[in-house]
């Protein structure tokens, strides 16, 4: 097996989708391990992969592993699978909080591990994944690794240190701007405009505005001002915006979620 999950959850799925729509790894070369039968059954159903309940089968037959449960359960896990990892085995964690030199203490030996930081827009090829590697991995083991998340996701190699500051600006910023799509879309049902259509146009318009972003290079600033027209109706929204403290309120759900990763 190329790839071994160990958690079939959210993000593992999200994961799977986008490498196996991008056909970077066959889904008969893809094991789940889930300790919930119905999870397993989801994946296996959704995407085709083998699936079991053991962890260390996994362990065992995977080259590259992805620890893919909750923060709380990473010592178990790492406890169950340890005995069972090789030298050439790769340890890709997404778990916030998790540092290398927590995570190396807990295998308790020389193991190759690749700290990452995904998140769901992985799911259609659109994901953003930071990553530190430990010391173990060699050059080519690094291109590896990040071809293989390149396959659902932009990648970034990061200083460790950045890791909690990426949780909360990609990892779980996902969630805000649901969020803020849910929102615009009962502010344009209130309008009249039908549900359906109302997230079209909504999430259209974060698409496009994220696009812009990253296409033309501009300070957000200057696209702002490039859409709010001279006594016009969107320099009121804006106005409207900061009197509420929209740009406050993000800043501050960002700090909290960082300081939570650091924490966990
Ligand atoms: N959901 C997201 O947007 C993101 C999640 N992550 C990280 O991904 C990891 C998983 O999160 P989610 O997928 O959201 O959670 P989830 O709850 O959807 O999935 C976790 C899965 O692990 C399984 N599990 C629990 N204990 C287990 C064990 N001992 N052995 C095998 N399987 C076990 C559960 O049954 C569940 O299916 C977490 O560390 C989270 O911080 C990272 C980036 C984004
Ligand atoms: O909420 C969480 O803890 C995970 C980490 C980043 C996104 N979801």
């Amino acid at each position: 097996m190329k790839l071994g999950f160990i958690g079939t959850g959210n993000m593992a799925s999200a994961i799977m989708g986008g490498i196996i729509s991008n056909n970077v790894i066959p889904a008969d070369e893809i094991i789940g391990a889930d300790l919930f039968a119905p999870g397993r059954e989801r994946v296996q159903k959704q995407f085709g992969i083998h699936v079991t309940d053991s962890n260390i089968e996994v362990a065992q037959k995977a080259e590259v592993i992805i620890l893919s449960v909750k923060p709380q359960f990473y010592a178990d896990v790492i406890k169950e699978i340890a005995g069972e990892i090789k030298d050439s085995q790769i340890i890709i964690t997404i778990a916030p909080g998790k540092t290398l030199a927590w995570l190396e203490e807990q295998f308790g030996k020389q193991v190759k591990i690749v700290r990452t930081m995904p998140n769901t827009p992985a799911m259609v090829g659109a994901g953003m994944t930071a990553a530190s590697p430990n010391a173990y991995l060699s050059e080519e083991e690094i291109s590896y690794v990040k071809t293989l998340l390149e396959s659902f996701s932009r990648v970034e190699i990061i200083p460790e240190r950045l890791m909690d500051v990426v949780v909360s600006t990609s990892g779980s910023s996902p969630a805000y701007v649901f969020m803020m799509i849910e929102a615009m879309a009962d502010a344009a049902v209130s309008g009249g405009m039908p549900r359906p259509q109302a997230y079209q146009f909504a999430a259209q318009a974060v698409l496009g505005s994220a696009k812009m972003v990253l296409d033309t290079g501009k300070h957000p600033g200057e696209l702002k001002d490039m859409v709010c027209s001279p006594a016009g109706t969107t320099i009121e929204a804006v106005r409207v915006l900061e009197e509420r403290g929209f740009r406050s309120a993000i800043i501050e759900a960002m700090k909290v979620c960082e300081e939570i990763s650091k924490n966990m």
